[in-house]
């Protein structure tokens, strides 16, 4: 476990400007004092995990804001990963309104591949570039309580009760949330939670500076199928309305509606996929993605 991640990035960047890299890092100056101190909640969606190296630059992100003085909490999703060990079980998942319908096998499967592979694998990535991660759930200290969404989901969850507290102490001893998107019930369910829903839940708990919501698209797009950098919650419902934002979309510009309405200060939708993400976000002039700006 290297103690400073530096083996590999070194090499990598040898042959770099070493003027221009000490620039860029001069200028990143103002965004770092802006957000010390800051709580950024980011959703790390089961399609931007992709490859090792999209996962090992997503990780040194998230430690070199820690590093910074930021409070980072991931909420992962996992949906593919769901579907590939359903499949291998033979089992087709339905989705209605973007959500999987869950019955009492299906929740066990998404459980263990949420809580145990997709979790672990964020954990082992953080640790590896030197931070300290723990996975866990919205079951782990009554983080979030849930009730049925809707009969005919099955056990698929609303969250209804926050209890970020415990997220508090992990934030004192410098130690990153890695979340899985799983409620507990009040008469002992579980519940299956849509990723995005989960991460905006939270970011409301915890009034977060920044909801990061990291997807497979540059973006929201608007009918021209160009990016759109900054969005106002009217555009989103005339979007929505005309077809425009669908499918996947939808729980996200929604998720990012409701944390505004949380007292969230700002939510931004951009691609996982792009190296460093995170960081072009945060300490870039441009930032990346679509914004949404809250009330504070
Ligand atoms: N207006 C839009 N702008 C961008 N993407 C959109 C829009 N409407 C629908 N989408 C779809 O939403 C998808 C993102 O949702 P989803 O696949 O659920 O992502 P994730 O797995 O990251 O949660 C995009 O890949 C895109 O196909
Ligand atoms: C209720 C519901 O649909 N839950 C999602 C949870 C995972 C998720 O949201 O994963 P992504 O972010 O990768 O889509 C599911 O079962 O797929």
């Amino acid at each position: 476990m290297p103690p400073f991640a530096t083996e590999g990035f070194m090499t990598e960047t040898a042959q770099e400007d070493w003027p221009a890299t000490a620039h860029t890092l001069s200028q990143a100056l103002p965004f770092f004092q802006r957000y010390a101190g800051a709580t950024v909640v980011i959703k790390l969606g089961g399609h931007a995990m992709g490859s090792d190296e999209a996962m090992r630059s997503f990780a040194r992100d998230v430690v070199l804001m820690s590093h910074v003085g930021v409070n980072p909490v991931i909420v992962h999703g996992g949906g593919p990963m769901i579907n590939a060990m359903l499949k291998a079980q033979g089992v087709e998942s339905e989705f209605v309104g973007g959500k999987r319908v869950t019955d009492a096998a299906t929740i066990e499967v998404v459980e263990m591949v949420l809580s145990g592979l997709v979790g672990k694998r964020i954990v082992q990535a953080i640790q590896a570039e030197g931070g300290t991660a723990v996975g866990i759930s919205g079951k782990d200290a009554r983080l979030m309580v849930c009730e049925q969404t809707d009969a005919r989901l099955g056990f698929v969850g609303t969250p209804v009760e926050m209890n970020p507290a415990f997220l508090e102490r992990l934030k004192d001893s410098k130690t990153i949330p890695v979340i899985a998107p799983i409620g507990m019930g009040r008469n002992g369910e579980t519940f299956n939670v849509n990723g995005d829903t989960a991460a905006g839940a939270i970011a409301a708990a915890l009034t977060a500076d920044r909801l990061l919501l990291l997807t497979d698209v540059p973006g929201v797009k608007g009918a021209d199928g160009e990016v759109i950098s900054e969005i106002t919650p009217e555009a989103i419902r005339e979007l929505t309305d005309s077809g425009v934002i669908a499918g996947g979309m939808i729980p996200k510009t929604e998720t990012a509606l409701s944390a505004m309405e949380g007292g969230v200060r700002a939510a931004v939708i951009l691609d996982g996929r792009v190296p460093h993400a995170c960081l072009l976000e945060l300490y870039t002039m441009g930032g990346a993605g679509t914004l949404i700006r809250g009330k504070r």
